[in-house]
């Protein structure tokens, strides 16, 4: 039987990654997997709220990934080219056909509020979406948007509120020069 799909997205500071951890047991039968390319959580799914839990580093789908009832993928931006070898959503695709339930948190935009592809195509095989929001750091309002305080030229770019912040669509705006 194939397995399910949950997808968590929306901008920074929203609670995906509490969700995703709240979404399993996170027991023997779940593997819990963070792109290498982040280097600022190390070996952990973590979030702000200060649920916590170990996570494997990839840059690869891992080959014991069927061995496991649940996968927990966090941060799925990430797990693109050069920081990620192949195509995140096929190899998705191919546990849920072979039974594994999975779920995955990602940003949807970027902070020029572009889509990330691969977080727009796993919305179309998720068998439940969940659309989170953030607080706007400038008026508390709901933030579905992530603005970057200063230019860097990079549209990957691990970092936190040193970096960025949530903001409403009145507040939003791309970094100077950008
Ligand atoms: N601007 C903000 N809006 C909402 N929550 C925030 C904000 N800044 C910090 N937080 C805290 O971050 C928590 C969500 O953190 P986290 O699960 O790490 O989110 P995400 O994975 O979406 O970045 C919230 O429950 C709240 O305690
Ligand atoms: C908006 C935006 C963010 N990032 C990075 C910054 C963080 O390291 C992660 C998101 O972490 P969170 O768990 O959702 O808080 O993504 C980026 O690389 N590019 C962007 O445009």
């Amino acid at each position: 039987m194939r397995g399910t799909l949950t997808v968590f997205a929306g901008p920074m500071f929203a609670g995906k990654s509490a969700r995703l951890l709240q979404s399993a047991s996170l027991d023997a039968a779940t593997l819990c997997l963070s792109p290498a390319f982040d280097t600022r959580s190390g070996a952990s799914i973590h979030s702000r709220t200060g649920l916590t839990h170990p996570a494997r580093p990839v840059s690869a789908w891992p080959d014991d990934a069927g061995a496991y009832r649940h996968l927990l993928l966090d941060e799925a931006h990430f797990m693109v080219a050069p920081h990620y070898r192949g195509d995140v959503v096929d190899d998705i695709r191919n546990a849920l056909s072979q039974g594994v339930t999975i779920s995955v948190a990602g940003l949807d935009t970027d902070y020029l509020r572009e889509a990330f592809d691969v977080m727009t195509r796993l919305r179309g095989c998720a068998d439940r979406f969940v659309s989170l929001k953030a607080r706007c750091h400038c008026c508390g309002s709901p933030a579905r948007w992530t603005a970057k305080k200063r230019r860097t030229g990079h549209k990957l770019e691990a970092g936190d509120d040193d970096l960025y912040e949530a903001r409403c669509d009145a507040h939003w705006s791309a970094p100077e020069g950008a």
